[in-house]
């Protein structure tokens, strides 16, 4: 008798560790993994290289209904490809994170990428058993119907040297100062139309600001597993994957 499919629903600010710990649980389960931040990321890469202007809601809006998108949902595999050309990587240069949040605020594109994350999850539980997926309003809005809903949170301080160590491999004054506008004012921004900080009723709560990754996956496995977390143990080795 197969196991019944289940929905693994992760939200976060930026940084907290969603996308990489959403990643390590989906291979650990053998479950697909959704990015949905990766859909937002590549509608702005779509609207930029056709030259729209962002700040023109109604024309972002139809170019969310038409976007030919591919996502791969393999989390050993991750793939975004637009219109045929591979964005994979491009998605996630500074060009991108500074403007995204002008079109993830656009309710018409949260509508119809709404409607297609409803759609992949559904389709991922009947072909895959299953599906960890990520983002801001995945708890609360895309699935809040999943069998496991989680907030991932860490302080303002662990998130922004976790992503600046993240683009630089280092955490100087300067590169700190950089990095802010990527993470603490685009928070600000996105928080306007998604609740991300708290954790709604029924979602629990992780706070990943003293935990190292592989202590991350481990309390989110624990959740799973058993609805809540444990004392963490030794790391273990074999949690080692990475983003
Ligand atoms: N608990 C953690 N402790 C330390 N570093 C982490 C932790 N979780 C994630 N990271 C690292 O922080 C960076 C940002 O994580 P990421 O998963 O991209 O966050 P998000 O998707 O929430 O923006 C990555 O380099 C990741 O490996
Ligand atoms: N479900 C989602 C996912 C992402 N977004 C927005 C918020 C972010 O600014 C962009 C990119 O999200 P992404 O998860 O890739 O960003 P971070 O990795 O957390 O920095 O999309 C959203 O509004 N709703």
């Amino acid at each position: 008798m197969p196991n019944s499919p289940i929905t693994i629903a992760v939200d976060g600010p930026s940084g907290s560790g969603k996308s990489s710990v959403s990643r390590a649980v989906a291979r650990r389960l053998g479950l697909a993994y959704l990015d949905t931040g990766a859909m937002y990321r590549a509608l702005t890469w779509w609207c930029l290289e056709r030259g729209l202007d962002l700040a023109d809601q109604t024309t972002v809006a139809a170019a969310a209904k038409d976007l030919d998108l591919r996502l791969s949902t393999d989390p050993d595999a991750p793939e975004v490809r637009v219109a045929g050309t591979d964005v994979s990587q491009e998605i996630r240069t500074t060009r991108i994170s500074g403007q995204v949040s002008q079109v993830a605020t656009n309710l018409g594109v949260r509508a119809e990428l709404r409607r297609r994350q409803r759609a992949l999850v559904e389709e991922l539980r009947a072909a895959r058993g299953g599906v960890v997926v990520e983002g801001r309003d995945i708890t609360t809005v895309v699935a809040p119907d999943a069998e496991h809903r989680i907030l991932l949170t860490a302080s303002e301080e662990a998130r922004l040297t976790r992503r600046t160590t993240e683009l630089h491999g280092t955490s100087t004054q300067e590169q700190l100062a950089a990095t802010r506008d990527q993470v603490v004012r685009r928070d600000r921004d996105d928080a306007s139309v998604s609740a991300f900080f708290e954790p709604a009723d029924g979602v629990h709560g992780l706070d990943t600001s003293h935990l190292s990754f592989e202590e991350s996956v481990r309390a989110v496995l624990d959740l799973v597993a058993h609805g809540a977390t444990h004392p963490i143990a030794a790391s273990t080795p074999d949690l080692q994957e990475h983003r």
